[in-house]
């Protein structure tokens, strides 16, 4: 039997409710495999644990990660109790950064049985890949004077060694895609960051003469993700513009609610964190609608990871006969509570 120790982090608000949901999902698949068991340590780490210790996460909680093969978290972010910089660094990109977790990667793709807000119903398939560990999200910088005087300065931070990185993962997967790289850059606008972008952009692509490029500004790209989805296979993109450009990759899915995120940690020197796009959705939680689907596809991006391939293909599967039955939360059009619907994925497993 090949145990498997994953660290579970539901967070806040509607993390705590699809993240226990999906563990039984996890524990069936193990149970398919017949080889492997998952041992799940839970952390109750949230805005609340905040309260109690003044922090959202122990002073050796890094430490205490590095122990574990996976990371499977929910949301971080409760703003009645603690401001969202305050809740998001404490714990949520205090794991990306400090678990070397360099790239977000964050599928997007027409679902069966999920109605798109989109007027064309082709078919999309596609993948952002954000930069995730420095960029616009840098803890560069500060404020001097105070009240009307008061300045404050965010800098941005490119260096070439996270870029080329992004890059090279970005082509390294379209080699195994449809063998397109986009690239989202404001290099008209932002005048220092985003031409070295487009540099490094181009330098990297020479090495891959079999992928077809182009770089779209993101304003353009934003627009283009609404009119032509069905265009892309992989797109680059730093970590601020990867942020906003997957909350519209969501959004043409049909639901934040079904949009999966893998946090990669390359060297191997600590866990990779497995997420769904969305936050802790505080306007409803406790009701017991959360969508759990972007809980579960991250599920999948974490069984493909630790080469569970099969097992992540049946999940998916099971989801996708889910929302094609009609076993759907409200926000893709249904009448579905959250526990339904993971019974309904797991009626669909072998
Ligand atoms: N990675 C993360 O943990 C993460 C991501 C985004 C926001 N946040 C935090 O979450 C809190 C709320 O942020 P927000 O409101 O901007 O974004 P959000 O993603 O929590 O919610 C946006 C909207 O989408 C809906 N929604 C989100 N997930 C859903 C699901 N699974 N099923 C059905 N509907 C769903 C919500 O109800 C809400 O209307 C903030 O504290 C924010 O900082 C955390
Ligand atoms: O990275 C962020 O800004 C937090 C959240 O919006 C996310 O997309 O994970
Ligand atoms: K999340
Ligand atoms: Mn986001």
């Amino acid at each position: 039997m090949n145990i498997h120790e994953i660290a579970v982090i539901p967070g806040d608000g509607i993390g705590k409710e699809v993240v226990p949901a999906t563990l039984e999902v996890l524990e069936r698949l193990a149970e398919i495999h017949g080889g492997i068991k998952f041992q799940f340590a839970e952390f109750p780490w949230s805005c609340e644990y905040y309260l109690e210790h003044g922090e959202m996460m122990p002073k050796d909680g890094i430490e205490t990660l590095k122990n574990f093969e996976q990371i499977y978290l929910g949301a971080v972010g409760n703003p009645q109790l603690v401001p969202d910089h305050i809740s998001l660094w404490g714990l949520l990109i205090k794991i990306r950064r400090e678990c070397e977790q360099v790239i977000n990667l964050r599928p997007v793709k027409s679902l069966k049985g999920v109605p798109s807000k989109l007027a064309s119903d082709e078919p999309f398939d596609f993948i952002v890949v954000r930069e995730n560990s420095e960029g616009e999200y840098s803890e560069a910088g500060g404020s001097v004077h105070h009240g009307g005087d008061e300045i404050v300065i965010q800098n941005a931070v490119f260096t070439r060694k996270a870029t080329e990185r992004a890059m090279r993962f970005a082509f390294d997967l379209a080699m195994k895609r449809n063998k397109k790289v986009t690239s989202a850059t404001k290099s008209n606008g932002i005048v220092y960051s985003m031409p070295f972008w487009d540099k490094v952009f181009h330098e990297v692509g020479k090495d891959y003469p079999e992928v077809a490029t182009e770089s779209n500004h993101i304003d353009a790209l934003a627009a283009f993700f609404v009119l032509k989805p069905e265009q892309f296979d992989v797109i680059v993109a730093s970590n601020l513009f990867g942020d906003i450009l997957t909350d519209i990759g969501a959004a043409i899915m049909g639901s934040i609610g079904i949009a999966p995120a893998a946090n990669i940690n390359l060297n191997g020197n600590y866990p990779s964190m497995f997420e769904p796009v969305h936050g802790s959705a505080p306007d409803i939680v406790g009701k017991g609608i959360a969508n759990p689907i972007g809980q579960l596809w991250t599920a999948k991006m974490m069984l493909d990871h630790m080469g569970y391939d099969e097992l992540g293909d049946l999940l998916m599967k099971a989801i996708e006969e889910t929302t094609a039955s009609g076993v759907k939360t409200p926000d893709i059009g249904g009448k579905s509570t959250t526990a339904e619907v993971i019974g309904e994925v797991l009626k669909r497993l072998p």
